[in-house]
């Protein structure tokens, strides 16, 4: 099959793959940017596969960076472009079901599509568009299939994070798993355990954002990989739960997390000891938090306005997509209408600050200060007071003196 039209991602590299061929070199594009491209989806990036080992790549171009040498993988830099080409390779020391450690360089393009984990994976193609298919990858793609190369088993014991990648890749482009595939999945199900948590935290992510995270949730279980998850732990029934709602679709990690906290009923610190476990970053465990507490109010009574200001208005946009997928009713445009009213959406938004308390004489540089300034902010907020300095100020003495006669 010859790909007309290709996209712009691959005119642009195509003089890559004519400088390494007119060497004398073999050179296709690999990979996910092929699979994507005769799916009609857009692509990020391309790869591309060669024959050249990597000193022999470096001598073709002026420029190039040794970003995974050790892997074959070198970054050839050309018109401001940066493109990673990877000599043609076979894998071998696999220790423990990950990685390899070790690499062997080779020149034949057949021995480095068979190494590849899925027949929809392992198409090449060249800089004419011409696809080489070994594996009726092709037919897979119509067919709608996610199926290993060769042997299921073999693919899984080389590398078990695959095993996530078939449900990924089922979730994000709606394909079914080969019975074949399947059943290897569920005999091997156990060497996720070995796999590093942040590898399979990339992959669960990508599920859960594609068009049927339900079914790879679904999948997760049958095949009980979701056993071998030690981070869901305990959670089945959360889990099982997010199986049984509507056909819904997340739009980032945010809103994955914040519908999995949320449904798997989770305070602040479970949400912060839960995403600690997977490694998360600090700010993907505030977000979550944030959608959660905003999830628990609109269900409860509607939003405050406090929560408005703190949960800020692009994660108010992902506490809407979870709220949809929860399949919980919301006058969205009410809700960000609100938003739009608040009188400030930011602390440098209040007409007083630290300096503006200190230099009226209400207070001393130190602890209070921002304590009270919480206060005021808060006040300011609920439309309680008008967001004016000697409003304020006068707030603030009230505010000193009250707690002063208290303390007396
Ligand atoms: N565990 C893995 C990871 C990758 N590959 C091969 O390396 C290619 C590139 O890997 P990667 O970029 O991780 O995946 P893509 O298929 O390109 O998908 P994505 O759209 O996520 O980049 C895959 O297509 C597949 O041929 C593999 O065989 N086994
Ligand atoms: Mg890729």
């Amino acid at each position: 099959m010859k790909i007309q039209n290709l996209p712009n991602e691959f005119e642009m590299a195509r003089p890559v793959l004519q400088t390494i061929e007119s060497a004398g070199f073999e050179a296709y594009f690999v990979g996910g940017s092929v699979r994507d491209t005769i799916l009609g989806l857009p692509i990020h990036d391309v790869d591309i596969a060669a024959s050249a080992y990597p000193a022999e790549i470096k001598e073709l171009f002026k420029r190039t960076v040794d970003t995974g040498i050790e892997h074959g993988t070198v970054m050839v830099l050309d018109h401001g472009n940066g493109y990673e080409v990877t000599t043609f390779r076979t894998e071998s020391g696999y220790q423990d079901y990950r990685r390899p450690d070790q690499v062997t360089f080779i020149r034949s393009l057949d021995e480095d599509l068979k190494r590849r984990d899925f027949t929809i994976n392992a198409l090449a193609m060249r800089e004419d568009g011409e696809v080489i298919d070994l594996f009726n990858g092709l037919t897979d793609l119509k067919r709608r299939l996610i199926r290993a190369v060769g042997d299921a088993n073999v693919r899984f014991n080389e590398d078990a994070l695959r095993m996530m990648r078939a449900v990924r890749f089922a979730s994000k482009l709606d394909f079914s798993i080969d019975p074949d595939t399947m059943s290897a999945i569920t005999t091997h199900s156990h060497l996720l355990a070995k796999i590093a948590v942040e590898r399979i935290y990339t992959e669960f992510v990508k599920m859960m954002m594609g068009s049927k995270p339900r079914l790879g949730l679904q999948d997760m279980c049958n095949t009980k990989m979701i056993d071998y998850v030690p981070e869901f732990k305990n959670y089945l029934p959360g889990i099982k739960k997010i199986i049984a709602l509507p056909e819904f679709r997340l739009k980032n990690e945010f809103q994955v997390w914040g519908l999995i906290s949320f449904s798997f009923g989770l305070n602040h610190k479970q949400i912060s000891e839960l995403l600690k476990r997977w490694k998360a970053a600090n700010q993907t465990i505030e977000a979550t938090q944030k959608i959660v507490t905003a999830l628990r109010e609109l269900v409860a009574h509607g939003l405050n306005s406090m929560t408005l200001f703190n949960t800020g208005q692009s994660l108010l946009g992902d506490t809407m997509g979870v709220a949809r997928a929860l399949n919980i009713s919301v006058d969205e445009t009410k809700v960000m209408q609100r938003y739009d009213q608040l009188p400030i959406k930011n602390v440098h938004e209040l007409a007083i600050n630290g300096g503006d308390l200190i230099k009226a004489g209400v207070l001393k540089p130190g602890p209070e200060l921002g304590r009270i300034l919480k206060q005021l902010q808060s006040v300011v907020i609920n439309g309680e007071l008008n967001n004016d300095q000697p409003t304020l100020l006068e707030h603030a003495r009230v505010i000193l003196s009250h707690e002063r006669k208290g303390e007396i």
